[in-house]
């Protein structure tokens, strides 16, 4: 537990950009030891507040004290040398380069070479103490989103950081990894480390931290210890200004069959000698949840399905009508929308206004064109009335998207995506990094897309989610779908045993 010494004082903290004002004189306090809970809706000021702490910002009034000492952050060598890591929300270690040339960049070699084997060893000690493991050869470009948020972590403990900085780090962990970083995380406030972590899952936050600072609109409004008067009701509503409500399935007639892919083998799956075969069918006004540890074929699956990946075999019909040589324009044309997980990747080109992100690829139709020309007014409206029905913020359609916070990236191409009424939509981790609120407008948002017709495939990490909106589970496990059932028949339990590669029908068969 803390002593009382802070080890970080960040004191009347401001930043602006432009007319938004992303922190208000912000104060906050981590004690040694402390695990320190950031809390706040999309775009309060949470990153803005950590980047400044990183050297990545330049706040423009306020002061931060390190150990006492008042300290000028001006980069982040300065923040790395003061003993600050931070894990960001998108991992910024190099695609090209090794794990291990990830971890050594910056490192201080010996006699003129950077010590691979000191390197190896630190690794190793990382895994054995952290149970954090990734293989140092893997090229970073192959590992999944969850792996390289792995190597980050790893990458700050490997420079034993005495204030670390988690920015959302559990987003994209399973719930096994999420364990093994909070034992992580215990053993370093052990040790004498202050944490600041950023979640919008409010159990973790209420089973990790010590003390909770809520953050709204750029200003502090809360600032308590984490004791039993604390319940994720209190937070949503220090965080919302109310309660949160909780979407709940409501059973729906399901229509005939819309979505079928029929023999399909993942190209990723081709060179194996037992390369599965998936068939699976979405019906019209249905979801289909798709469970399974990450990395087992669900993003393939999204990616083929959607005509972003070749499948190696099979086909994909629409409404009876099989879509030949599938593409992303042919899919869009099909009817069917993608959501993918990694939005600022393959769903969002960061640099571009949000008004041209919100008709990206739709540019070249009616009603955005007409022969030829394209109509800018009707971008700009349509940009303006999705930002508002979403509350997308700030509602500037001029911004770039890359400047917006992830929560606010990920409602505005929820907003884009079912603006166009899809007939299919394969949506992956459509709540995650989402405040309360946003998680329930867009769980909401999806069950009336069902209720309307669509057909869903709903590809997340969280089984609670999977329950509390699918009308069928399918589980993925190594590139096939080890299991298939209607929602009401699958428990937790059940879901966990196809997770980990047992069919549980025949699990159950057996017993
Ligand atoms: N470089 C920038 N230029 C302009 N505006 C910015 C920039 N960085 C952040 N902002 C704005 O500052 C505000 C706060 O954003 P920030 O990313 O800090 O929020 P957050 O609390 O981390 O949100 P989330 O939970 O969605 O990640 C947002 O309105 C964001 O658009």
């Amino acid at each position: 537990m803390s002593d009382q010494i802070p080890v970080l004082v960040l004191s009347g903290i401001t930043k602006t950009f432009g007319k938004t004002v992303a922190n208000s004189s912000v104060s906050l306090e981590v004690k040694r030891g402390e695990i320190v809970g950031l809390l706040g809706e999309n775009g309060a000021g949470k990153t803005t507040l950590m980047n400044i702490l990183f050297g990545l910002y330049r706040a423009d009034e306020g002061k931060v004290f390190v150990e006492g000492n008042e300290v000028n952050i001006a980069t982040t060598a300065d923040a790395i040398s003061l003993g600050i890591g931070m894990v960001q929300q998108h991992s910024h270690a190099v695609s090209r380069h090794t794990v291990l040339e990830n971890l050594m960049l910056g490192l201080p070699g010996k006699n003129g070479f950077l010590d691979r084997a000191f390197a190896l060893n630190r690794l190793k000690e990382i895994a054995d103490g952290y149970g954090l493991r990734l293989d140092p050869s893997r090229v970073v470009s192959t590992l999944a989103v969850g792996e390289r948020q792995r190597l980050d972590i790893i990458r700050a403990l490997f420079r034993r950081a005495r204030v670390l900085i988690l920015d959302e780090p559990t987003s994209v962990l399973t719930p096994q990894e999420t364990e093994g970083l909070f034992s992580a995380l215990r053993s370093l406030q052990a040790d004498g480390v202050g944490i600041i972590f950023i979640s919008h899952k409010l159990n973790e936050v209420m089973a990790i931290t010590d003390r909770i600072v809520v953050m709204r609109r750029g200003k502090v409004v809360a600032d308590v210890v984490n004791d039993k008067t604390v319940t994720s009701v209190t937070l949503a509503t220090m965080m919302c200004g109310h309660e949160p409500d909780r979407v709940q399935r409501i059973p729906h007639t399901r229509g005939d069959a819309c979505l079928v892919a029929s023999e399909v083998v993942l190209q990723r799956d081709e060179a194996k000698k037992a390369a599965h075969k998936i068939n699976l069918t979405i019906h019209s006004g249905e979801i289909l949840g798709v469970a399974g540890v990450s990395g087992n074929g669900q993003v393939a699956l999204a990616e083929t399905i959607a005509g972003v990946a070749r499948a190696a075999h099979g086909s994909i019909s629409i409404d009876g009508d099989i879509i030949e040589n599938p593409s992303p324009r042919r899919m869009q044309q099909a009817g069917l929308s993608y959501i993918p997980e990694d939005r600022i990747g393959a769903g969002f080109v960061s640099t571009m206004p949000l008004k041209d992100n919100m008709v990206l690829s739709r540019f070249s139709y009616p009603p955005f064109s007409r022969a030829g020309w394209i109509d800018w007014g009707k971008v700009l409206s349509f940009a303006e009335s999705q930002i508002a029905e979403y509350d997308v913020r700030p509602p500037d359609p001029q911004m770039p998207v890359g400047l917006m916070s992830g929560g606010n990236q990920q409602k505005a191409i929820v907003a884009r995506e079912l603006a166009f009424s899809p007939r299919v939509l394969i949506i992956a981790q459509p709540t995650r990094g989402l405040d309360v609120s946003a998680i329930a407008f867009v769980q909401r948002s999806l069950i009336t897309l069902r209720d309307a017709g669509c057909s869903i495939m709903l590809i997340s990490d969280d089984l609670d989610e999977i329950f509390q909106l699918s009308d069928r589970i399918a589980v993925m496990y190594e590139g096939s779908i080890i299991w298939e059932t209607p929602i009401e028949q699958a428990t937790v339990a059940s879901v966990g045993l196809a997770m980990n590669g047992s069919n549980p029908a025949l699990t159950e068969a057996r017993a």
